[in-house]
C-alpha cells in the first residue's frame, strides 16, 4: 500500500504510522466478511482534523482502507468516527459514500444536529453513534445530552457504540443500561488482561452482557490490550496470547452478539504497529470453529449493519 502522508498537520510526537506491507493472512475469512471496526483519518488536506482533538494522526484515506479490505479478503467495512475528527463526520461519510454500499458508518453527533442532518447521515450509510468515555480521547459530554441523542437515533433504527475502560464500568452501568437501543461495546470494554479472567472486573463485564441482551461486544484490539505479546509482526502466528482467553470467552458465551474489526489505522499505539494480516490470523484463536467464525465475521455484522441483506436467523 502507498505510504502514509500527514498533509498540513504535524503528527502527535511519537506517532506510529500504520503498517504498509501487511502479509496475506493464512486464515481465509468466510465469504462476505465485515471488518466492523476501522477508521479513516483525513486526509487532513481535504478533511481537516478537529480543533478539539487530543491527537493528530498520519492520514489514512478511504482508498488505503479499501485496499486493505481487499488485501485481507474482507467484503465490507464499518467505519467508526475517530475522535481526531470530533463531530465533523465528513471524512467518514465521504468514505461510506465512495464504498458503493460496502461500508456503513458510526458517527459522532452533538445535540445541536438537526433531523435533516441525521437523515443525511442515514442516507450515507450511518447506522450508529459512538459515545466515548475514554478520558485521554475526549472531553466529558453530559449524560442528559447523550440520552437525548440516543432517543433520537433510536427512531432511525440506529445503535449506540460505547468506548470505555474496564475500571469505569461500575460508574457507567446505570447510564449504559438505560440506553434504548442496541449497545455495542468497543474492545470488550478494555479489560486489564493481567487480572484473572474469573476475577470481579471481567465478571462484571460478562454480567453486563448476560443480563442485557441488547448489549454486543467487539472482540477487537488485542494489540491494545496485550501486555505479554508476542507482537503480530514477522510472521508471528501466536500473537497476543494473554488476550485470547478473554476474547474467546465472550465469543463462546455470546456467539450472536460479537463483532470483529482490525481497528486500522490503529490510532495511539505506543509500542508497535501490528501487521494487519497477522491480526486476521488471530481470529481462529478466539473463534475456533467455522460456525463461530461465520457468526462473528458475517452473520452478526450483516444483521446489525445491513439487515435488509442479512440471512434470516
Ligand atoms: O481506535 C480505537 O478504537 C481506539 C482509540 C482511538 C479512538 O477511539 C478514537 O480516536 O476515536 C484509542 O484507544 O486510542
Amino acid at each position: 500500500m502507498s505510504k502514509p502522508t500527514s498533509g498540513p498537520f504535524e503528527k502527535t510526537s511519537g506517532w506510529l504510522d500504520w503498517y504498509t506491507g501487511p502479509s496475506k493472512p493464512r486464515f481465509q475469512v468466510p465469504a462476505g466478511s465485515v471488518d466492523a471496526h476501522c477508521h479513516v483519518f483525513g486526509p487532513g488536506a481535504e478533511f481537516p482534523y478537529a480543533p478539539e482533538r487530543k491527537y493528530t494522526p498520519c492520514d489514512a484515506s478511504k482508498a488505503q482502507l479499501f485496499a486493505l479490505r481487499d488485501h485481507l479478503g474482507f467484503a465490507r467495512n464499518v467505519i467508526v468516527q475517530a475522535t481526531c475528527h470530533g463531530a465533523d463526520n465528513r471524512a467518514m461519510v465521504d468514505a461510506c459514500k465512495a464504498a458503493g454500499g460496502k461500508a456503513r458508518g458510526v458517527a459522532t453527533v452533538r445535540r445541536s444536529i438537526s433531523d435533516a442532518e441525521l437523515q443525511e447521515l442515514h442516507d450515507a450509510g450511518v447506522r450508529g453513534v459512538r459515545f466515548n468515555f475514554v478520558k485521554r480521547l475526549v472531553d466529558f459530554t453530559p449524560k442528559d445530552e447523550l440520552l437525548e441523542i440516543a432517543g433520537r437515533i433510536a427512531k432511525l433504527g440506529w445503535h449506540v457504540v460505547i468506548y470505555f475502560e474496564a475500571v469505569d464500568l461500575p460508574e457507567l452501568w446505570d447510564f449504559f443500561t438505560s440506553l434504548p437501543t442496541t449497545v455495542v461495546v468497543d474492545h470488550m470494554g478494555r479489560p486489564d488482561v493481567t487480572k484473572p479472567i474469573d476475577g470481579p472486573e471481567f465478571e462484571l463485564f460478562l454480567k453486563f452482557m448476560r443480563e442485557h441482551p441488547n448489549v454486543w461486544s467487539k472482540v477487537s484490539c488485542p494489540e491494545r490490550l496485550s501486555t505479554t505479546g508476542p507482537q503480530a509482526l514477522n510472521g508471528e502466528q501466536n500473537a497476543y496470547r494473554d488476550v485470547v482467553p478473554f476474547a474467546r470467552r465472550v465469543v463462546e458465551e455470546f456467539p450472536d452478539r460479537v463483532l470483529w474489526g482490525t481497528d486500522w489505522p490503529h490510532p495511539n499505539l505506543k509500542g508497535h504497529m501490528p501487521d494487519d494480516g497477522l491480526l486476521v490470523d488471530f481470529i481462529p484463536h478466539i473463534a475456533p470453529t467455522a460456525e463461530l467464525q461465520k457468526k462473528l465475521l458475517v452473520d452478526n455484522p450483516m444483521r446489525l449493519y445491513w439487515p435488509e441483506e442479512a440471512a434470516p436467523q
